[in-house]
């Protein structure tokens, strides 16, 4: 390893890897960045964040995507064994070979006393020899412990990548899955389709990549995961010694609900923040052999369960005897399950990476799927149409029994290509307004190529409307939230026509530092009620737990279109330290009288995805660690001081949300950072991104069509597909609180644009 100079990190380029080696060029002062390892031609550099990380002296990994090497691997575990020996029986076995070999396994069978057979299994499975070896030990009288040594051995040292099978990949709707070993790969035949893949994959079709951003894919990283053991255990200690404080004491000590309404921007903006993260993401928790979910509290929610009955994949959240909440339902545990990791069980080496599965491009996975099965099932096969529940003359969403998703007294329970349609109902009408504009659309395309058939109706559709959904992400959502200074510097402001931003080594995927954290912002924006108007009259105050898995007010005449108006008229909630009750103590109540805190599961979840301390991410953004309370400043440094024994403790969540809004953005500058470098991958890392042209994507506009696909907003699509009972008109900008410039116009007003249709005429 070569030390060289720390590079600064600029802000603008967090996904920048043509810059590596310039900041990387060797200089052997004290800072620890080290020079990364040379990548075989097949692979890439990834992870420059590493670089940026004095104390990471060994992280920089060639990765296709993330898989890294093991050469990145055995360098991050040296080190861990000389930091950090008590943790790390297993690696000090990998260090000294075979007379260690013991220790090994007392680390297992520790474990296996704590936490059961199957976490012990978990961790063998990154160093399980394979069948053949264990065959030839056993003929050669071996010891089945000493092949597993020899075979972590050499699986650390190795570096070149071999092929092998791996057919435990995600879900495939195909056979096409070929894998090599730590190469997950797609086999991307016609790699020219105009379409993209429901699935995501062969989005980038060079070697290695064909499964970047694909459901199933796992999450990225922008730093190193935080984990104890650097495999899978989640932080659970104070840099100072001693435990973190259980998520749901920060959250109560440090969360109130107070109300504070954005000045500017409106719940529509909250609402499409949801809408866009179930496009990009969705980890699953892991679930017991027969799908069914783990519990990990007894006595309803009493106790958490005792070590011997705690499924491994149980993280529960304990809750103080003294919570002035929870404490009046006897409640002293919270239900957490880890989520599910990528099973690469052929990679024997690695921390365990959750996935998405959603597809992690914005690619309308959540009106489409992500599975050739569920979108057959979605769609009508005439006109080129989703199916629909005709209700009252108005399109809703289909129907579903299976009220696993809705409350069971909920009286309707909807279906679209993302699970969790009905989570709040406002998310269940955006999700049935793009269902709508899909159809609209298809009606257009069709009655204008009437010798089209269903599936090139259907196909061209979903390509425009795609194209609008990320036209409406970048151009209307994206600068009102990270704010336009941060627009210009991460390079997101493009000039109409065709983009030049297409770089085929951006991977694509969802980063963790965004999902688990960063773009969980919008629960701050959550308010929690809505004030629904009959024409101008209030008529009703929701509690949003009482919408929450129960979008059956879907079914009154009135109510689509007054959804809209309160969305685009009521003001969000501003981006601070205060969540809704409704969130915070009532997530899921159902007819309880208590439910989940959402703001806890987001700090578990942090901790569960590895996530770094808050601390690390200033750091990476170029900024000063924070090393006191008191910088924190007089308001917020005696708050996380009553939560944090030190300032480098702070859960990446909390402090992001902590930080002041500066340059036009909503929130501080790290989570503005952390999304913005997201949309980079967005766009960048996205060969269908609807404005690049012929020289890079298939599916490409001519120059006409894009020139009125540019004119798509929010408002239009809101109009368009209104029912025209109680929304007859709608203020230009949808996503800003109308005022004296953004009056509300009659919706068929041409201040609000339309798109001229007849470019798609063949
Ligand atoms: C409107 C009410 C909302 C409800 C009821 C809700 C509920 C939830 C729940 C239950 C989770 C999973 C928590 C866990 O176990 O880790 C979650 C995750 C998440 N939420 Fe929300 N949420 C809401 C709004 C929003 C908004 C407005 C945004 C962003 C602008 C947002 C962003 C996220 C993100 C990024 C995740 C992680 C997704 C994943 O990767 O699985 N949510 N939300
Ligand atoms: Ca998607």
């Amino acid at each position: 390893l070569v030390t060289i100079e720390k590079p600064h990190l600029p802000h603008n380029h967090l996904t920048d890897y043509d810059k590596i080696p310039d900041r990387c060029t060797t200089n052997n002062n004290n800072n620890k960045c080290v020079k990364p390892i040379q990548c075989p031609a097949h692979l890439h550099m990834n992870e420059i964040s590493f670089c940026s990380m004095p104390e990471s002296t060994v992280g920089i990994c060639c990765t296709t995507g993330y898989n890294h090497s093991f050469e990145g691997h055995y360098k991050i575990f040296k080190r861990s064994i000389s930091e950090n020996s008590n943790n790390n029986q297993i690696y000090k076995a990998i260090e000294n070979g075979k007379e260690t070999f013991a220790e090994t396994l007392e680390y297992f069978d520790n474990k296996s006393d704590i936490i059961g057979k199957e976490n012990t299994d978990f961790h063998a499975q990154f160093f399980k020899p394979s069948d053949n070896k264990l065959e030839e030990a056993a003929r050669n009288n071996k010891a089945v412990e000493e092949i597993f040594i020899e075979t972590a051995l050499e699986e650390l040292r190795r570096l070149s990548v071999q092929e092998t099978d791996l057919n435990t990949f995600g879900e495939t709707d195909d056979k096409t899955t070929k894998t090599k070993r730590c190469i997950l790969e797609a086999s991307c035949t016609n790699v020219n389709r105009r379409y993209r893949r429901v699935d995501g994959r062969c989005n980038n079709p060079l070697p290695g990549r064909g499964l970047w951003g694909s459901s199933g894919f796992p999450m990225e990283r922008l730093l190193p995961p935080a984990y104890e053991d650097s495999i899978w255990k989640p932080r659970q200690n104070s840099v100072l010694g001693g435990k973190l404080l259980s998520p749901r004491t920060i959250s109560r000590k440090l969360l109130p609900d107070v109300d504070r309404p954005h000045p500017k921007l409106n719940l529509l903006t909250m609402q499409f923040g949801q809408f866009i993260t179930h496009d990009v993401s969705q980890s699953a928790s892991i679930t017991l052999t027969n799908g069914q979910p783990i519990e990990c509290c007894g006595n309803n929610g009493s106790t958490i369960l005792p070590p011997n009955l705690l499924h491994f994949a149980c993280l529960p959240i304990s809750i103080d005897p003294n919570d002035e909440f929870y404490s009046k339902f006897n409640q002293r545990c919270m239900n957490f399950v880890r989520s599910q990791l990528v099973s690469n069980q052929d990679c024997k080496i690695g921390y365990g990476k959750q996935l998405s599965r959603a597809t992690h491009f914005i690619d309308g996975s959540i009106i489409y799927g992500t599975t050739v099965r569920l979108l057959a099932t979605l769609r009508t096969f005439s006109g080129g149409k989703l199916r629909v529940f005709n209700h009252l003359n108005r399109e809703l969403l289909p129907q579903t029994n299976n009220r696993t998703q809705c409350e069971t007294f909920a009286r309707a329970c909807f279906v679209a290509g993302d699970s969790r349609v009905n989570q709040i109902i406002s998310l269940t009408a955006v999700q049935t307004l793009f269902l709508r504009e899909h159809n609209r659309i298809a009606g257009i395309l069709s009655s204008l190529n009437p010798h089209w058939k269903d599936e090139t109706i259907f196909q061209e559709t979903r390509r425009l409307i795609i194209a609008k959904l990320q036209h409406i992400a970048f151009n209307e959502y994206l600068p009102l939230i990270i704010g336009h200074k941060n627009f210009r510097v991460f390079s997101l402001n493009e000039p109409k026509g065709y983009s030049k931003s297409y770089n085929p080594d951006i991977n694509p995927s969802i980063t963790n530092e965004f999902s688990a954290a960063a773009f969980r912002f919008g629960h701050s924006t959550v308010d929690g009620k809505f004030f629904v108007h009959d024409k101008n009259r209030l008529d009703e105050i929701i509690e949003i737990p009482d919408v929450m898995l129960e979008p059956s007010r879907l079914l009154h005449l009135n109510f689509y279109d007054e959804i809209f108006r309160t969305l685009t008229n009521q003001p969000m909630q501003s981006v601070d330290d205060s969540i809704t009750r409704g969130l915070s103590q009532f997530l899921f109540r159902g007819r309880n009288p208590f439910g989940f805190d959402l703001a806890s599961l987001n700090i578990q979840r942090g901790r569960d995805h590895g996530l770094r301390p808050y601390n690390d991410y200033l750091e990476l953004g170029g900024r000063k660690k924070i090393n006191t309370f008191a910088e924190y400043g007089d308001e917020v440094g005696p708050l996380l001081e009553q939560v944090y024994k030190s300032p480098h403790d702070v859960d990446l969540w909390i402090g992001g949300l902590m930080e002041r809004a500066k340059h036009g953005s909503i929130f501080g500058p790290t989570f503005s950072e952390i999304i913005a470098d997201q949309f980079v991958r967005f766009k960048s890392g996205d060969r269908y991104y609807y404005k690049n042209g012929p020289e890079v994507n298939p599916g490409f506009f001519t120059p006409k069509q894009l020139n009125e696909i540019e004119k798509t907003s929010i408002a239009r699509i809101i109009c368009d597909n209104s029912d025209r009972i109680a929304l007859f008109e709608q203020a230009p900008h949808g996503f800003v609180l109308p005022h004296e410039g953004n009056k509300p116009v009659p919706c068929d007003s041409n201040i609000i644009p339309t798109l001229d249709y007849s470019f798609w005429k063949d």
